[in-house]
């Protein structure tokens, strides 16, 4: 929707304002009518006039300020938009918060100490995790070498990948049974499938799907934002099942204001949907209380550590939604968050690595130690 047709809905709301203040106007004059002679013609309207002109200029302030603080929010979150790190002279914000956020490489140690008489359970989302970001989400592969750190961490822990997109859809990038994935946004989960013979593997192991009601919904919106968004340059909507993400990285950025409105008036319809930022990402989600750390929980439940201390489960991940996952850990004073992130952010992780190739160091060194230390037990 261009801006025009948000003022002309804005003045929609306007009118029937105004047609509610007229009846309470008209009925006031009325009940005083014998009393008082009504109030001249000219003055009335001049009043409604002016009420009208008023309300339709706080409701264009008001659904702007809306817009212009998605945008705000849109540059912000955008890695053009913050200011890269040298990574041989970092800034003084960077150093002050790698002190608070640790690389988790140099804190290797202190991880495998926490893990002592416990259970490693490896959490990973995908995209800017295991896939560098690039500019077409259909072209987001894992290199071959990432392939083979995460078929190597999941044969010594249990492994989940927690992301965004449509379970079908990861599972197409990363190929491999063994690993439980979690699809739009934990939203759609399912086990390893190894060794099962099964043609329809995308239905197979299904352990949970939190808003299966909302697929019509999410269906016919994704419907709408593609027709509504055909015209502007870049735009892509990408169709994750439970949820819809359409990219901006594409659009020029003057085009940026234009996404937002048609996005956020397009959901006005749908009070059922929530958005969210992500990576140069605006995505349309049911409004359920479920996210990625809830789908972190159900996961450590399903394996069996869901009242124990016997675990300690690491969650690695780059973007805002990956929050919610490094919250849960916080708020349950179990494992470790790892953002990987080059520049400074909020964060409630408690180490970060700078990109995914320290992502697979990290998974190495996580193998290499469980190796030693199985040989090590043998021999003893
Ligand atoms: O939870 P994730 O696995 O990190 O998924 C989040 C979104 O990732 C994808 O978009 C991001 O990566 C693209 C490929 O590198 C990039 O072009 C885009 O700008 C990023 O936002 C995915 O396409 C989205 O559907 C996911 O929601």
């Amino acid at each position: 929707m261009t801006k025009q047709n948000v003022l002309i809905s804005a003045e929609k709301n306007v009118s029937s304002s105004t047609l509610a203040l007229t009846t309470i106007m008209s009925k006031s004059s009325s009940s005083t009518s014998s009393s008082k002679p009504p109030a001249p013609q000219t003055s009335s309207s001049i009043n409604l006039a002016i009420t009208r002109k008023s309300l339709l200029k706080q409701l264009e302030i008001e659904s702007g300020s809306r817009i212009n603080a998605w945008v705000e929010t849109m540059k912000a979150s955008s890695p053009t938009h913050i200011k890269s790190p040298d990574a041989f002279s970092p800034t003084e914000e960077h150093r002050s918060w790698m002190v608070h956020h640790p690389s988790a490489l140099n804190m290797f140690e202190q991880i495998i100490q926490a893990s002592q008489g416990k259970k490693i359970v490896v959490f990973l989302d995908y995209d800017g995790t295991l896939s560098p970001i690039v500019a077409d989400p259909d072209r987001a592969y894992m290199s071959k070498q990432m392939r083979a750190a995460v078929r190597d961490v999941a044969k010594f822990f249990p492994t989940a990948i927690i992301s965004g997109r449509c379970r079908d859809q990861v599972y197409s990038f990363v190929k491999l049974a063994g690993l439980y994935y979690a699809g739009s946004h934990g939203m759609d989960i399912r086990g390893p499938t190894k060794g099962a013979k099964c043609k329809k593997r995308s239905d197979q192991g299904v352990l949970f799907q939190a808003a299966s009601e909302f697929l019509p919904m999410i269906d016919e919106v994704n419907k709408a934002l593609i027709e509504e968004t055909k015209s502007i340059d870049g735009a892509k909507v990408e169709n994750n099942k439970f949820c819809v993400s359409v990219h901006y990285r594409n659009v020029d950025e003057k085009q940026w204001s234009l996404i937002a409105e048609t996005v956020t008036s397009i959901l006005k319809e749908y009070p059922q949907l929530k958005l969210t930022h992500g990576r140069k990402v605006l995505e349309i989600r049911p409004t359920i209380k479920w996210d990625k750390g809830k789908a972190l929980e159900f996961l450590l439940e399903s394996l069996g550590f869901g009242n124990t201390n016997d675990v300690l489960p690491l969650y690695i991940g780059d973007d805002r939604t990956d929050e919610d996952a490094f919250k849960v850990l916080r708020e349950r004073e179990q494992g470790f968050g790892i953002l990987v992130s080059k520049c400074p952010k909020e964060t409630s992780a408690s180490y970060s690595l700078q990109e995914p190739a320290e992502v697979m160091d990290f998974l190495h060194r996580l193998v290499d130690w469980k190796k030693l230390s199985n040989l090590t037990r043998r021999c003893k």
